[in-house]
């Protein structure tokens, strides 16, 4: 049997250099990643034999075992087990979206921060390079005859060769550098120092973790005592199953790192029982940051399935709605089967039960937050708003709730609103909630349509993520006061005696029809009470798509007729009347023309739009400027 030398992918190599440069002050963690790793394969024995006859899956454990005096440190599993190309393929390499990116910004952030990004993909089996000067895994696969040897010291290369005579299941040995406490590095052949490690971060594992001892005293003459049984470090109790009083803050935490692989603390813990005719148990955690992939229509999601205390899946989409897909946890059903199968979860009724009583009280637990914490709501919202407001368009049912727990920047002050606290501040006789959308708050809130909203006190919400010009269309009203932008169809804000009389309105009759004759880029010209100190505005019609979503449907790729919008003139505007008079005493002039393209331009400008001829637009305006030098 030959023995191969191969090189770990770029990446892989990258991420392995950190470890054995060790970016973290915490090295105590590499034995909680090898344990998490082998009850992973332990659970996937499990699954695999209720539907393969040919597997077993008895007496399924953990050892821990120390030996002092080779120093080295061995977390051994009778699980799934890896075949050589898998060996190859998960230990290898990073295949795990985003990694690349991660580390080109963890290289940009240097050490600052670098923990904390890396945490977000979880460092996994490398981490063992923190303490190892060499690791070696031997693993056959359940249901396979050979096994595979794979070594390496944790710098540009692996070996790799088969292996005789290797149990079934995973058996990782850490040869261990020497103990260095100053730099973190304690002797992980000590008894105690396993216990601690084991009992801190992995007390929950549901597969006993043994400690076994390899240089036991060699036995006296006749002593034919049978060995000691080994001692089981863990509790093995499922959380999600303890009142949340017997538990401590830290387990929940530690239990949250298993599953979600984020380093950080989560920001609230939900736990939920329902007994009755479908019972479960819930045990969710809300982030207290975004994962990095929470836009990637591929990202993890976060929730497990457990059929009585059994794990079933990973990423169970159909247990939480996909507008917070990044709540983590666990959901053990009572009453299915443990053959349970993907295709079956999506259709099952009471899965869809589940689904909607979770989402439920999430979003009655960020409402409590709101009244309860303001700095945590404050963090869940910048971190989550943006994928919560997506729900607004997928799930009717929910829309309510979540408009309630949902905040939004506001012209009233530089923090955010909910629309409770809008409608509780609206004026005598405004009944609608008026809001623009746009790129940034700077750029709405200088918009024109801005203008006499401002002047007259109206409160405006400025809605500047793209999903907020998505939703808006989907939410007709909140509280029975209806949600109205301010750049589109009619405004009125004048009281009776300032609206433009009919005389008004008719002397600027021919004006208006001028310019609507003249200027192809809009479909009508009316007069508006929207304006006090610029002259004109462009508006879009109540029933059209509006200027920001024209452009990000464009950027999708997708084909949009070019959408006329209306052009609003302010009829008290020196150069509104101006051009009033001027085109009532000589309408040929062809100066006139270029001064309606001037208007329009400005207009267009004015709201951050972009000029359909830029250059033509400096060229007028120079010509005319160097007529009044
Ligand atoms: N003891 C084991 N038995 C079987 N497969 C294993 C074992 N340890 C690791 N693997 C395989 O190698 C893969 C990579 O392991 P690694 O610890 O690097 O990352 P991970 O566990 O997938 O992710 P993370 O540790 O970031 O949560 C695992 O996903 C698993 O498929």
């Amino acid at each position: 049997m030959s023995t191969e030398t191969l090189e770990f992918q770029a990446e892989a190599r990258q991420l392995l250099q950190l470890m054995v440069h060790s970016i973290y002050s915490n090295k105590d963690i590499f034995l909680r990643e090898l344990i998490s790793n082998a009850s992973d394969a332990l659970d996937k024995l499990r699954l695999a034999a209720l539907t393969d006859d040919e597997l077993t899956a008895e007496d399924l454990h953990i050892e821990v075992v120390a030996d002092a005096e080779a120093r080295t440190l061995t977390v051994r599993d009778n699980g799934i087990g890896m075949a050589r190309d898998e060996v190859v393929t998960l230990i290898g390499t990073i295949a795990k979206s985003g990694t690349a990116d991660l580390l080109r910004r963890m290289k940009e952030n240097k050490d600052k921060d670098s923990a904390e990004l890396i945490g977000q993909f979880g460092v996994g089996f490398y981490s063992t390079f923190m303490v190892a000067d060499r690791v070696t895994l031997v693993t056959r696969k359940a249901g396979e005859q050979t096994g595979t040897r794979w070594e390496s010291a944790g710098e540009g290369t692996y070996t790799i060769e088969e292996a005789a005579d290797v149990a079934t299941g995973t058996s990782v040995t850490v040869h261990l550098r020497p103990k260095d406490e100053e730099d973190a590095l304690y002797d992980y052949t000590d008894e105690w120092k396993i216990k601690e490690i084991v009992k801190r971060y992995s007390d929950f594992i549901s597969f006993p973790i043994l400690l076994v001892k390899a240089a036991a005293e060699p036995k006296a003459e006749g002593d034919d005592e049978s060995p000691a049984a080994p001692e089981t470090l863990n509790s093995m109790k499922a959380l999600w199953a303890r009142p949340r009083s017997d538990v401590k803050d830290e387990e929940y935490a530690e239990f949250y790192r298993h599953i979600s692989h984020d380093w950080t603390d989560p920001l609230e813990i939900i736990q939920m029982r329902a007994e009755g005719t479908f019972e479960y148990e819930a045990l969710l955690f809300i982030p207290s940051r975004a994962p990095h992939d929470l836009f990637q229509r591929d990202g993890a999601r976060g929730i497990q399935l457990y059929v009585k205390r059994v794990f079933i899946m990973d990423d169970s989409r159909e247990l939480m709605p996909d507008y917070l897909r990044f709540v983590k946890g666990v959901v053990d059903a009572a009453d299915l089967s443990l053959n349970i199968s993907r295709e079956i979860l999506q259709q099952d009724r009471h899965i869809q039960m589940i689904r909607r009583r979770l989402a439920k009280k999430v979003l009655s637990t960020i409402k409590d937050l709101m009244t309860k914490d303001a700095e945590k709501y404050a963090t869940f919202w910048r971190e989550f708003g943006r994928a919560v407001k997506e729900g607004l368009l997928s799930e009717q049912d929910d829309q309510k709730a979540i408009l309630d727990v949902s905040s939004f920047a506001s012209t009233a002050s530089a923090d955010p609103t909910t629309l409770a606290d809008y409608v509780s501040r609206m004026k005598d006789g405004q009944d609608e909630i008026y809001y623009m959308t746009g790129e940034s708050r700077a750029q709405v809130e200088n918009s024109p349509h801005m203008e006499a909203f401002q002047a007259k006190g109206y409160e405006v919400l400025l809605l500047t993520d793209p999903v907020d010009e998505i939703w808006v269309e989907a939410v007709p009203e909140y509280d029975g006061k209806k949600l109205q932008s301010i750049a589109r169809g009619n405004v009125d804000l004048s009281a009776d005696e300032d609206k433009p009389s009919q005389e008004k309105t008719g002397e600027f009759a021919p004006l208006l029809t001028w310019l609507g004759e003249t200027l192809d880029e809009v479909k009508e010209v009316r007069l508006t009470s929207r304006l006090t100190t610029s002259p004109a505005c462009l508006v879009s019609d109540a029933n059209d798509i509006t200027p920001t979503l024209e452009k990000m449907y464009k950027a999708m790729g997708q084909d949009v007729p070019p959408v006329k919008r209306i052009l609003e003139l302010n009829p008290d505007h020196p150069l509104v009347t101006g051009l009033r008079d001027a085109y009532a005493g000589r309408a040929e002039d062809p100066a006139l023309p270029e001064t309606a393209e001037l208007l329009y331009g400005t207009a267009l400008l004015a709201e951050g739009g972009d000029l359909a001829d830029p250059a033509r637009f400096a060229k007028l305006l120079a010509d005319r400027l160097a007529r009044t030098v």
